[in-house]
């Protein structure tokens, strides 16, 4: 059971996405606080989850607080400047989904032994279905690598990285994964509604087979290769679709995860604000 009280900096589609996923799983509006610039965004946020609304930095929290921020990576530098004081307390955990931002950067920018968690949820999360990628420096404790790993567990399935590094790859993967997927049930709905089926049809079919394929696969012990040969008839429709599917599929994956990889290693560059 998560008991902490957890401060978000950033009122967006990350934060809201966590937050939801955090109150599904029964932790109380009376333990999380939004801040962000804009009050109607952080407004918004009170009001749709009962969480508190927090108008500027805090100065002190309590022991075992967590910070998450869900800022864009450009601000970190000028939130960290207004919020370095609640990190001189040890007990307090800074815990980043901000993309590309390696975390000796913000350890540089902090107190040096503040507890950092580096992490790169998804917006599935705010149906417990999120996927995380977790990263802790050395100053992190057992019981603050816990809390993280209970904070994102609760939305979902969490993954720990001994090399930080990783974490543009699985930026590339996870983090923008949601919306490859998304991008793939668009250009189904749109090729079928091609071959003549109407939209909400389309629709339909198309988000209830990728569902059912990811249910699928996660409950079998076979690989997605195998999988898929249980569903290719020699000389069939889905052999006929595939060849299509092949000629580009894979090429334009590796190119998809390695513009993406690129440009998180270029935001995490950035040591002063970019406007
Ligand atoms: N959207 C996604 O799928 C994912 C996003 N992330 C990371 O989450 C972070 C937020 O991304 P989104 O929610 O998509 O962006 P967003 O643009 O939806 O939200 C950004 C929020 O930050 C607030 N903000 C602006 N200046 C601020 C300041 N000085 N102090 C505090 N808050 C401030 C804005 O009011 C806004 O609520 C980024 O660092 C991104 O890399 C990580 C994983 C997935
Ligand atoms: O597009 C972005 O930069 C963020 C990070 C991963 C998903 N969305």
């Amino acid at each position: 059971m998560i008991t902490q009280n957890i401060v978000f900096i950033g009122a967006g589609n990350m934060a809201r996405a966590l937050i939801a996923g955090l109150r599904l799983q029964g932790v109380t509006g009376e333990q999380i606080q939004v801040h962000a610039p804009s009050i109607v965004h952080r407004d918004a946020l009170a009001e749709e989850f009962g969480i508190r609304s927090l108008p500027a930095a805090a100065q002190r929290l309590p022991t075992n607080s967590v910070v998450i921020y869900a800022a864009k990576p450009k601000q970190i530098s000028s939130v960290l400047a207004l919020w370095r004081q609640v990190f001189a307390d040890a007990g307090v955990l800074f815990l980043s989904v901000a993309a590309g931002v390696g975390s000796a950067r913000i350890a540089a920018e902090l107190d040096a032994g503040s507890a950092i968690v580096r992490s790169m949820p998804n917006t599935p999360a705010q149906v417990g279905a999120g996927a995380t990628a977790l990263y802790a420096r050395d100053s992190v404790n057992t019981a603050q690598r816990q809390t993280a790993a209970a904070i994102m567990s609760s939305v979902g399935q969490i993954y720990w990285l001994s090399d930080e590094l990783l974490m543009d790859a699985v930026t590339a993967l996870s983090g923008s994964g949601p919306a490859y997927v998304l991008l793939f049930l668009e250009a189904l709905e749109d090729a079928a509604v091609l071959q003549g089926l109407d939209r909400p049809t389309a629709r339909a079919l198309a988000l209830q087979t990728v569902l059912g394929t990811a249910q699928m696969a996660a409950a079998s012990v076979l690989s997605p290769t195998e999988l898929r040969h249980q569903v290719t008839s020699p000389g069939g429709t889905t052999a006929a679709g595939l060849a299509a599917w092949e000629e580009h599929l894979r090429p334009l994956a590796q190119r998809a995860l390695a513009a993406a990889a690129e440009r998180s290693r270029a935001l995490g560059g950035a040591k002063k604000d970019v406007p």
